[in-house]
């Protein structure tokens, strides 16, 4: 018997609650097959699962519900953000070249600064606002651009149709790859702007939890699909069972929670403003990007970041924080803060760090559904503490 298999569309915020699976006993929750094997009818037909490396029911419904979220042919989830992006390295050849952006999450970058080391492919680094200078290197050679946007932890913005339009036509078969951790299906759609490939850290908020890791694989493109579930077959990164049935009850609350988020960061990014901060989040007119944020998204998000002019100041603010957790990632239901260049993004040289234009004063702060007020407060508290040079 299927649960919710009615083909009527509706709003995504509906839709992220309605979960369409088989089950026998109608089940209200989406059945967990925490099983590694599946028994075969005879010795000489398969069933539709075999083994859990290749395939689980539980991890089906969780694709299935997520391809319906982005609106595309073929999810894929696989154990962690990084995951994706290793399935999707492998798509490379040595001898081919890659373009990406100078400011990407520091795992994205050691990845890409492996491939570069090890791989035989050639990755350059541009500042991606500058669309223009970023068209100009990609040339036949270019076999792959990766981008993301706002990007981990400037927040620069990417033009993404203008540059796969343009990668795409001086290349064809050039695969496009676009990290929407940062917005999610439900504020942003990369594969309806041109991306081949929409890649996200579950992790984040489509879990929401800070309970899994976890990431998704979204693609149109079945040659692309394939591949990728090549790869994740091959090295056994397809999402295990439990985690897939997790990823599934997070999400029922994914649209609450971001419209919840991204409220209180727009009042945490505006309080910060009012008090002389240099903040960057593209939610604030003063963000030099604001237009082509707002003209590719549903929303500035609930991430930001802001400068205070002096690293031990930033340490002690941190340092004096009640509520706000001090902690890698983002996209929680809790309020996060932290220091990108010792933390999130340690694993890029600091001298990398220096030449990209990177502060080493940057806060980071990742705002999660608690009482505004209380957020404003503790923030306020921990500033003034930290001016007073107080630990
Ligand atoms: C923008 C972005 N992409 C990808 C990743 C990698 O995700 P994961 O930690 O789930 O491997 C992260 C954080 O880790 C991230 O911030
Ligand atoms: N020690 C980790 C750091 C993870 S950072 C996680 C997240 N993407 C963030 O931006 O905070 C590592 O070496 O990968």
């Amino acid at each position: 018997m299927s649960e919710n298999t009615s083909t009527r569309k509706y709003k995504l915020s509906t839709e992220v609650v309605r979960v369409s699976y088989d089950d026998s006993w109608h089940s209200s929750s989406a059945p967990l097959y925490q099983s590694a094997t599946f028994k075969a009818p005879d010795t000489l037909h398969m069933g539709k699962y075999d083994y859990t490396r290749s395939g689980n029911p539980t991890r089906t419904i969780v694709q299935q519900q997520l391809a319906k979220i982005v609106g595309c042919k073929q999810v894929w989830v696989v154990n962690s953000g990084m995951a994706c992006l290793d399935a999707i390295t492998r798509l490379l050849k040595p001898g081919d070249e890659v373009v990406s952006g100078d400011d990407l999450y520091g795992g994205t970058d050691r990845l890409l600064t492996y491939v570069n080391d090890n791989g035989g492919v050639k990755v350059g680094h541009y500042d991606i606002t500058n669309t223009e200078l970023v068209k100009s290197k990609i040339t036949e050679k270019t076999k792959m651009v990766v981008l993301e946007s706002p990007t981990n932890p400037l927040m620069k913005i990417v033009d993404l149709k203008s540059i796969a339009d343009h990668a795409h036509k001086v290349n064809p078969d050039c695969i496009v790859v676009f990290d929407n951790t940062m917005m999610t299906p439900l504020m942003m759609k990369p594969l309806e702007l041109g991306a081949d490939i929409h890649y996200e850290s579950a992790t984040k908020y489509l879990n929401g939890h800070h309970d899994i890791m976890a990431g998704m694989l979204a693609t149109n493109s079945p040659e692309l699909a394939d591949k990728l579930y090549f790869v994740i077959n091959s090295v056994g990164s397809g999402l295990a069972p439990f985690e897939s049935w997790l990823l599934l009850r997070g999400l029922k609350t994914l649209s609450l929670r971001l419209e919840r988020q991204q409220s209180n960061c727009i009042k945490i990014a505006s309080w910060l403003e009012e008090q002389g901060f240099k903040v960057r989040y593209p939610g604030l007119k003063s963000h030099p990007q604001y237009e082509l944020h707002k003209s590719q998204t549903k929303g500035p998000g609930a991430v930001l970041s802001f400068e205070t002019g002096n690293i031990d100041l930033s340490e002690r603010i941190i340092h004096n924080v009640d509520i706000f957790g001090v902690t890698v990632s983002f996209g929680c239901v809790n309020s996060l803060i932290s220091l990108p260049c010792k933390m999130s993004h340690a694993s890029i040289d600091p001298e990398v760090r220096s030449e990209r234009g990177f502060p080493e004063d940057l806060i980071r702060v990742c705002v999660g559904i608690e009482d505004i007020d209380d957020l404003i407060g503790d923030l306020d508290q921990a500033i003034t503490k930290a001016k007073e040079n107080k630990q």
